[in-house]
């Protein structure tokens, strides 16, 4: 019987101006024996914080570096957005804290979003900043957040309000982790893939268009090309803007309104759900600005609703979101800010001094509750 041959890993480089800003993400299969040498021989202990949810995967994980001779500890915490919370932070400080974890040891994040947001919080305050290696287990966190160096957790006033940038040492995407992945959260995670279709290779429509069931087959090798363009676009952007003073903006393509939308719904939503509401409303309000073409817009409503993903949002919301969407992190005094696009992987910020713009927008995706 012939032997099928390996498929190699792909290794996508995420480039900055400091040393530190340089890392690798690396996609493939059985990727944890990469850890260790990731981590570096200055590293002695590490943390691994994992989600309730992924107990086994962080032991093993802790395991293998015990055996590679590193000192391993697990901090296991509430699961999804639960997690992103400042006393989720407060107790890994305290784990660090109580076993002497110095600057030249090391976090290394496990799980999906939430984990690798909270716990990216938690390298870049300890000590001011220790080093960290993310292992995203879901989708959205192979494309999207354990890439990139931002982290934050949310507060009660919204997603998100509290964070910095700090780049991982690495990033390790383990293909194999997705075969346990519910299948609504890999459709979550398409949202963020969609994104960067459109904010950036539109290749990415065209291959979710051609293969609306090989996208949500975690094995399939559409997914895969799926999950390497997307993370090459992050990476591409992330290297030109660390730290968001412009280009890196476009990442929030949908986020405006998606993120309020996950606040008013008191995190019962994926975030991918409500980035996909994000996009739906973006698009119309360049649509109504003379931006994005009829063709470009109705291809939002296509391809979100071709995979499942949430179209529209409760018309009686309109007031709290708009409450939310004050806060969010691209608004200046009083002017709300959006990521449109000018066609397709043509993004770009629209200043929106008149909310009545904002209003007909959301008239035109909104539902009765
Ligand atoms: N920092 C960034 O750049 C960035 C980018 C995008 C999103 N985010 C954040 O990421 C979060 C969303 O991430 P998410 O969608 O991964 O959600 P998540 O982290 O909440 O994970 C979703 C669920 O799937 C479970 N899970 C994860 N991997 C699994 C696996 N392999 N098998 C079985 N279950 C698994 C989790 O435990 C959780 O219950 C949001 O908080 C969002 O704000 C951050
Ligand atoms: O990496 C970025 O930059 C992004 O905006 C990616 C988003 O998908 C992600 O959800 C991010 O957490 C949003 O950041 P925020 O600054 O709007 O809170
Ligand atoms: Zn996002």
């Amino acid at each position: 019987m012939q032997n099928t041959p390996a498929v190699p890993n792909t290794v996508i480089k995420v480039t900055g101006e400091l040393p530190k800003e340089n890392y690798d993400v690396v996609v493939g299969r059985g990727l944890l024996n990469q850890l260790p040498a990731l981590l570096g021989e200055r590293v002695k202990k590490v943390l691994v914080i994992h989600p309730r949810a992924l107990r086994l995967t962080g032991d093993t994980v802790r395991d293998d570096l015990e055996a590679a001779g590193f000192t391993a500890l697990t901090a296991e915490i509430p699961d999804a957005e639960e997690g992103k919370h400042i006393q989720v932070a407060s107790f890994c400080w305290e784990v660090l804290g109580k076993n002497d974890f110095t600057r030249s040891d090391a976090v290394v994040a496990v799980g999906g979003g939430a984990v690798t947001d909270v716990a990216g919080f938690v390298a870049a305050t300890w000590l001011r900043g220790v080093k960290l290696v993310t292992m995203p287990t879901s989708l959205l966190g192979m494309v999207d957040a354990a890439v990139g160096g931002k982290n934050g957790i949310n507060t009660a006033e919204g997603k998100n309000l509290v964070g910095t940038f700090h780049p991982p040492a690495g990033v390790l995407v383990d293909l194999d982790t997705l075969d346990t992945l519910p299948r609504n959260e890999l459709i979550s995670g398409m949202a963020e893939v969609i994104k960067c279709g459109f904010i950036a290779d539109p290749v990415i429509l065209d291959l979710v268009e051609a293969n609306p069931e090989a996208v949500t087959d975690p094995r399939s090798e559409v997914l895969r090309e799926l999950i390497e363009r997307s993370i090459s676009v992050k990476a591409k952007v992330v290297s030109e803007d660390l730290k968001e003073t412009g280009l890196r903006e476009i990442l929030n393509y949908g986020h405006t309104l998606g993120h309020a939308i996950e606040l008013t719904e008191r995190y019962s939503w994926r975030h991918g759900a409500a980035v996909a509401v994000g996009m739906m409303f973006a698009a119309e309000l360049a649509r109504s600005v003379g931006r994005l073409s009829d063709e470009d817009a109705d291809r939002h409503r296509s391809i979100l609703e071709l995979l499942g993903l949430p179209l529209s949002y409760r018309r009686d919301r309109w007031q709290a979101l708009l409450d939310a969407m004050k806060r969010d992190k691209k608004t200046r005094g009083d002017l709300l800010r959006f990521v449109i696009l000018d066609g397709i992987g043509r993004p770009r910020v629209l200043d929106v001094p008149d909310q009545s713009l904002l209003f007909a927008a959301y008239q035109e995706i909104a539902s009765e509750a």
